[in-house]
């Protein structure tokens, strides 16, 4: 068996990664260098192999388990165990229940109206702000996106969107101190985190209470009580805590930008996005919002959306650990090593992504599909830790994109630089902000 390629093992993977301009460029960097399996030097693990090809990906799709040291970041908001780091016996009953909760089609379709209505409020107050300046779309669809899973899943918590933007703000305070802290070694503003942390744990508590007080209900609304899906599963009452708190946190920033990535790239595309726009005209009609329905006519903004999760995938990276020895085509991989899932470098690999910069939602036709493997494409990760938002994820996205793009023409605001960081989710570092102009098409 070969031995994996990578640069020298004793060199600095914490400078590497800033000398190449950010973990992104430093692993399109090395894969182009040494191949689709690469051995770096990862900071906080030592070294890590890095796996880039969708075929080779296959072998470990099955593992079932997340190396604890590099989502330790994420420790100080669990109290019942790293809930992305549980063991396999712990996770697969509870990846059950999220399921059930979070993918069920007719829960979606029970949710819609309200969904609906959140979208709506934003877009009114869009327009009503939109002759004022430009519109920061990140802070906004972050803030949409809390509040759509508070109301899906949680039944209440966040009817109000001065809390739902206080979580969103405690989440980034948090998220920012705890990864410097563990990847920099800095503590910049440990009692400003504590603080932001401690009022997302009242959040949640008040989620709970409220839950209490509201007792059982009934049909549809029950299917996604994650609360009372948890509870009847038997899971303990601080693992229903964390679980609250890691959903909140999973779904909003995640599909807050990709939708506002997606507007981002009609913005800078403008024949996709009349096209977008005249699709959304053809199948809503005179109507002003979609119906659950509507949402599979949408053929070509799923495309676009699909096209910029590949281009800007939400959450950029994956890792596991290996359970077992693995062979990778003609390397092995030990049991015990940390596999680096790099989802954007996959993404952009020219083999199976031709001219892979380039935006281009044809990719996404069922014909351009034929044929590409299935992991060349992973927005949402890798089997049985992937995602179990995912469905939810693209329902609301679209619906989102749909009202959106029938009220209003967006144009990037001049004289801004969009850079994108990843910072645990992939974001635009000044937010994205839109000049707004409202359609003819759409009724007021
Ligand atoms: C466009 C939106 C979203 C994207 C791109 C996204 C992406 C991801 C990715 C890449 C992972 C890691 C997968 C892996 O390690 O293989 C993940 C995990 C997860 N996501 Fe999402 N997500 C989105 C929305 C949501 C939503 C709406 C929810 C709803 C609660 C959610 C809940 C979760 C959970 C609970 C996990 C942990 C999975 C586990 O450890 O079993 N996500 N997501």
């Amino acid at each position: 068996m070969a031995e994996i390629p990578g640069p020298p093992a004793d060199q600095d993977g914490a400078e590497a990664v800033v000398a190449a301009g950010g973990l992104h460029n430093y692993q399109l960097k090395l894969h182009a260098e040494y191949g689709p399996v690469v051995r770096f030097p990862l900071p906080g693990v030592d070294q890590a192999v890095s796996v880039a090809d969708p075929v080779l990906l296959e072998a470990t799709a099955k593992i079932n388990k997340r190396p604890d040291k590099l989502f330790e970041f994420l420790a100080p908001l669990q109290e019942s165990g790293n809930l992305q780091t549980i063991p396999a016996e712990e996770h697969i009953p509870w990846r059950r229940v999220m399921l059930s909760v979070l993918a069920g089609r007719p829960s979606h379709e029970a949710h819609f109206a309200r969904f609906t209505a959140l979208a709506s409020e934003l877009a009114d107050r869009w327009a009503e702000r939109a002759a004022d300046g430009p519109i920061a779309l990140q802070h906004d669809l972050a803030e949409l996106s809390l509040r759509m899973i508070c109301h899906y899943a949680l039944g209440s918590g966040l009817e109000s969107e001065e809390t739902a933007g206080r979580v969103v703000a405690a989440f980034e305070t948090v998220l920012t101190e705890y990864l410097e802290r563990q990847y920099q070694g800095d503590e910049k503003d440990r009692r400003r985190a504590d603080e932001a942390l401690a009022y997302l744990r009242s959040v949640v508590d008040g989620v709970l209470e409220a839950h209490r007080a509201r007792g059982v209900t009934d049909g549809e609304a029950e299917r996604s009580d994650l609360v009372a899906a948890l509870s009847a599963a038997g899971q303990s009452p601080a693992r229903i805590r964390d679980t609250v708190l890691m959903t909140m946190l999973a779904a909003h920033h995640t599909t807050g930008v990709a939708i506002s990535w997606t507007l981002y790239l009609l913005a800078k595309h403008p024949e996709a996005a009349e096209r977008a726009a005249a699709e959304v005209d053809r199948v809503l009609g005179d109507r002003a919002v979609p119906e659950y329905a509507d949402l599979k006519r949408l053929t070509y903004l799923d495309m676009v959306v699909r096209e910029t999760m590949r281009l800007y995938p939400p959450g950029p990276y994956g890792a596991r650990e290996a359970t077992e020895d693995i062979t990778l085509g003609e390397y092995t991989v030990p049991a015990g090593t940390t596999i680096f899932y790099p989802f954007w470098a996959v993404h952009l690999n020219p083999e199976y992504w031709p001219d892979p910069e380039k935006f281009d939602p044809e990719r996404f036709t069922p014909e351009a599909s034929a044929g590409r493997p299935r992991l060349a494409y992973i927005p949402f990760g890798i089997g049985p830790r992937s995602c179990e938002g995912s469905t939810l994820a693209m329902v609301e996205a679209e619906l989102v994109l749909a009202i959106l793009l029938k009220r209003f023409r967006f144009e990037l605001a001049p004289g801004q630089t969009v850079t994108p960081i990843e910072r645990f989710v992939l974001w635009a570092k000044e937010d994205i902000r839109m000049n707004l102009t409202p359609r003819e098409t759409a009724r007021a």
